[in-house]
């Protein structure tokens, strides 16, 4: 930004013969006046100032290891005996004064160099805390002040303190700052959304809730803010709307670029505090006056003048000896970094082509005017002797945004900032902000209120003006006498307009003083014309004291405020963010003491659980087994016992009854079956439910329930094995002589029978004994007797043995039956396979909620334990950011208090002696 300024920097203030043997690159600059002759004590401090070359002091009880100042260096000496030729008395006096201008010149550059070092120190530390701070912001976010909100109704406040406020806003610039604090209130920065007043009682529950991150800030921390104030603007959002939506990261981001811009300004202050030269930026209004002004002070129309807004560049006016002596116009190309030495980076011009260039140029944006100063060495503000110095007329601040946003950004690398308003129109709001903004690095600024003598009732003119500069800058305020200057500049005599080109090219007068050819024909005035003069006068003593004399506060005071208001920003950041880390500390610790616990807990339970589950799924299953078993058992077993509802249809169709019958023992059983598959799903539905109590009791919510129908278990496979059982009836089924033996008694005749033709039957059946049997029985009935008896006897009882047998047959036939089916279900293992087929199915049915419960379990213990993890990396991030900001507050504050040490208030040693007339 001031790469075109370099330029003029290492250049000499060569007086009289116009070389100076010092050069002015590395070294402190001050400069031979007269014939450049110096007496011993001059050399004994050039040798001093030389040893104090800045930057490698050797003092140590100064300010920052600074030498300290020795107040002895500013008494008045007497002038030492230095030259053996006898000199005349003019002679002798003229030396006399160079040699006290000269020591009174290093004496001042003494104190100079002091300060500037301890402030080149402070700075240098200041972009070491602010590059770790950077460090920090991108590990652990900061926490940037932000205000709490209120209601959107609330007044703007009226007077806001200085600030670095956006350029080209002028409208609703008040509605970013904050409402008064509501004392005790604890918010947080960054609750996106949802919180205005209709949601008041839900987000107060919810902050009561959810303390997660807190955010300690204040609306009057908030206020406090001035350097690495956020500017945010954005849409219809105000910087408090816009902070409060953001994210975290997004506002540590956005500090994080509030950084970086600091540390470059802190980089260009060195860089300005180095550069001996000064610059004095003239702005103000449009139409307010700075060119009449600017040309009042170099006593010649260099610059145009006009009722309507005429000046659209920056014109630097600097002494023609920076080049080479010749007065001429370089105008910049834009976007071109200025080379004296390279014209392809300007176009040259006559200095009576500068209407052309100044007025409505969209070519140009500023251009450099050599202008050979017409005024003595002691008058004059360019050619003072001391420092370079550089006069830029900037365009109006009110002409248009580009311009204005221009004279905003410039007034960073400058060292003084003339204020011109008009008397007329006193502070635009334009006016107000540039002050605003200016006052955030400068605590002085001279205002220049022109156009006086337009005004009717001055003394109403100045209370007012000084009211208001009152508000706007307290500091240049209490030094209006100094700083306030009611003039009017057109008043001033100036040299004419420098001749057309082919002229002699030297615009003015160059004996210094106002000398003949001025504008005016009364030059010293006269009247009311003498009373402006010396008004005017006044003011350029007034200024050249500022920029001269006490150089110091006009070079150095911008970068002592600047680094105050940055380092009592960076105090407030580091204790708010302090804080912040003690309660994130704490909160996380307290999180942790409390995840502890749960974790093992969550631990222990996984085990437990999934033994639990185990025993459950085991117990369930063996009873289903047990039960199952037995069910199935004593049904087959008691099949024929029970009553099947078969009605028996008679002899006729005592096959068909036998299908009947084996029909309903299947069925009978496969109930049973079906019964015993009720029973299990009952206990696995029971299984479930516990299994699920389980998970809702180690989980929580976490736990997923899933949907369980227990009617979908056992639809395929019922009944399958018994329906494939396949039993023939044969004949023998129907006579199942156990049976028969056994109701036999109850029936005593038919019991007669059936034992004659048994034992008939037998002993036939037998062999011949029955034989025996029959001789036997012959001898005592008689032959005769025996013979008449036996055949129908026999019929008898064959018919009576069979009739009873096949009355039998619905209670044999049953017994029959159920044993095949009985027999035939035991070669095919039906019990058993049921059992298990039943208790196999329950298991798989409980397994799948218990892995899923097991599941759940370990990711519970899986995500408390990175979440132990995760909070105890926030703990130990918070305990490291804790300690940085502790220390960071700490050191802000030691380097604020050396810096804030830095006098630059006093009366400058030195110089104010050269040139108290
Ligand atoms: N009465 C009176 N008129 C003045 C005074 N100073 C400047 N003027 C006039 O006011 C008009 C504007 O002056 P300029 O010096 O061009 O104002 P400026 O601020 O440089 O204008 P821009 O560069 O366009 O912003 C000119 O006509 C001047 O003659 C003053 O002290 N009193």
């Amino acid at each position: 930004m001031s790469q075109e300024y370099q330029k003029g920097k290492g250049k000499d203030v060569p007086l009289g013969d116009g070389t100076n043997p010092h050069s002015r690159s590395n070294r402190p600059q001050y400069v031979t006046v007269g014939s450049g002759s110096t007496s011993e004590s001059a050399g004994r401090l050039q040798a001093l100032l030389d040893n104090d070359s800045g930057y490698e002091g050797s003092g140590r009880d100064g300010i920052n290891g600074v030498p300290a100042w020795n107040p002895a260096l500013t008494e008045d000496r007497p002038t030492p005996e230095h030259s053996p030729m006898p000199l005349s008395l003019g002679q002798s006096n003229e030396i006399a004064d160079n040699d006290r201008r000269i020591q009174a010149n290093a004496i001042h550059q003494l104190w100079y160099n002091q300060h500037r070092v301890a402030l080149g120190r402070s700075i240098n530390r200041v972009v070491e805390t602010l590059k770790s701070l950077q460090e920090m912001n991108a590990s652990w976010p900061a926490t940037y002040p932000s205000v709490q909100r209120s209601e959107s109704s609330t007044p703007q406040r009226g007077d806001p303190r200085p600030g670095l406020v956006h350029t080209n806003t002028t409208v609703g610039e008040g509605s970013s700052i904050s409402p008064p604090p509501r004392p005790g209130t604890i918010r947080r920065a960054q609750t996106s959304i949802g919180e205005d007043s209709t949601e008041a009682e839900s987000s107060r529950a919810a902050e009561q809730r959810v303390p997660a991150e807190p955010r300690l800030i204040t609306a009057q921390i908030a206020q406090e803010f001035s350097i690495l104030k956020l500017d945010l603007k954005l849409g219809a959002l105000n910087q408090v709307e816009l902070v409060h939506s953001l994210e975290k990261n997004s506002i540590a981001s956005l500090l994080d670029g509030k950084i970086t811009t600091s540390i470059k300004h802190l980089l260009s202050l060195r860089e300005r505090i180095e550069d001996t030269s000064s610059k004095v930026l003239v702005t103000g209004d449009l139409n307010a006056g700075k060119s009449a002004f600017c040309n009042a002070l170099l006593r010649r129309k260099v610059l145009p003048e006009d009722q309507q807004p005429c000046t659209s560049i920056f014109c630097e006016v600097l002494d023609a000896r920076e080049n080479g002596g010749i007065e001429e116009v370089h105008a910049i190309h834009k976007d071109a970094v200025y080379n004296r030495h390279d014209e392809s980076t300007y176009d040259v011009f006559t200095l009576s082509d500068l209407e052309k260039i100044v007025i409505d140029n969209d070519t140009y944006t500023q251009c450099k005017i050599y202008l050979q100063d017409v005024r003595s060495i002691d008058e004059s503000l360019l050619n003072n002797g001391v420092v370079d110095i550089s006069i830029i007329d900037a365009p109006g601040l009110n002409s248009d945004t580009t311009k204005t946003t221009a004279v905003f950004a410039r007034q960073e690398e400058i060292d003084v900032v003339v204020f011109i308003v008009s008397a007329a129109n006193h502070f635009t709001q334009t006016a107000k902000e540039f002050i605003w903004a200016a006052a955030a690095e400068k605590a002085y600024i001279f205002i220049v209120v022109n156009g006086y003598d337009t005004i009717r009732d001055k003394e109403r003119c100045q209370k007012m003006i000084l009211e208001q500069v009152g508000g706007l800058s307290p500091r240049t305020f209490k030094e209006s006498s100094e700083l306030v200057h009611f003039v009017s500049s057109n008043a001033i005599p100036t040299a004419p307009p420098p001749p057309p080109p082919g002229g002699n090219g030297g615009g003015g007068s160059s004996s210094g003083g106002d000398g003949p050819g001025f504008d005016d024909p009364d030059p010293k005035g006269k009247g009311k014309d003498k009373e402006k003069i010396q008004d005017f006068e006044h003011l350029e003593r007034s200024l050249r004291r500022f920029v001269l004399e006490k150089r110091a506060r006009s070079k150095l005071a911008p970068a002592k405020t600047y680094l105050v208001n940055l380092l009592g920003d960076i105090h407030t950041l580091a204790t708010v963010n302090k804080d912040v880390a003690q309660s994130e500390l704490d909160r996380v610790s307290k999180e942790l003491q409390d995840l502890e616990p749960i974790l093992e807990a969550s631990k222990k339970a996984k085990a437990e659980v999934s033994d639990d589950i185990d025993r459950t799924i085991e117990a369930t299953c063996k009873d289903i087994y047990g039960h199952t078993r037995s069910t199935l058992t004593s049904s087959i077993n008691q099949a024929a016992n029970d009553d099947l509802g078969v009605p028996y249809p008679g002899l006729l169709y005592a096959f068909d009854y036998a299908d009947s019958l084996k029909e309903a023992m299947l069925s009978e059983i496969s109930a049973s079956v079906a019964a015993c598959e009720e029973h299990a799903r009952r206990k696995t539905v029971e299984g479930v439910n516990s299994i699920k109590q389980l998970g809702l009791l180690h989980l929580g919510n976490e736990y997923t329930n899933l949907s369980f129908k227990s009617d979908v278990m056992f639809q395929r496979k019922r009944d399958i094995l018994a329906r494939e059982i396949e039993i023939e009836t044969d004949l023998w089924d129907f006579f199942d002589w156990s049976t028969i033996l056994q109701r036999q008694e109850k029936f005593a005749g038919a019991g007669m029978a059936l034992t004659v033709v048994t034992a008939v039957g037998g002993r036939m059946v037998g062999g011949f004994g029955w034989i025996d049997g029959a001789l036997g029985a012959a001898k005592v009935v008689g032959h005769n007797n025996l013979r008449k008896l036996i055949i129908p006897g026999v019929i008898a009882a064959a018919i009576t043995a069979t009739v009873y047998i096949l009355n039998q047959i619905p209670h044999s036939l049953p017994q029959r039956l159920s044993n095949k089916i009985s027999t035939q279900l035991a070669t095919i293992d039906y019990v058993h396979a049921n059992s298990d087929r039943i208790s196999s199915s329950v298991r798989k049915v409980l397994r799948f909620p218990a892995d899923n419960l097991r599941v759940g379990l370990q990711r519970s213990v899986e995500q408390l334990g990175s979440k132990r993890e995760e909070t105890r990396k926030v703990r130990g991030e918070s305990e490291v950011a804790r300690k940085y900001f502790g220390n960071l507050i700490n050191e802000s504050a030691k380097i604020k208090n050396t810096v804030e040490a830095i006098d630059l208030e006093g009366p400058a040693p030195g110089v104010a002696a050269a040139y108290d007339a």
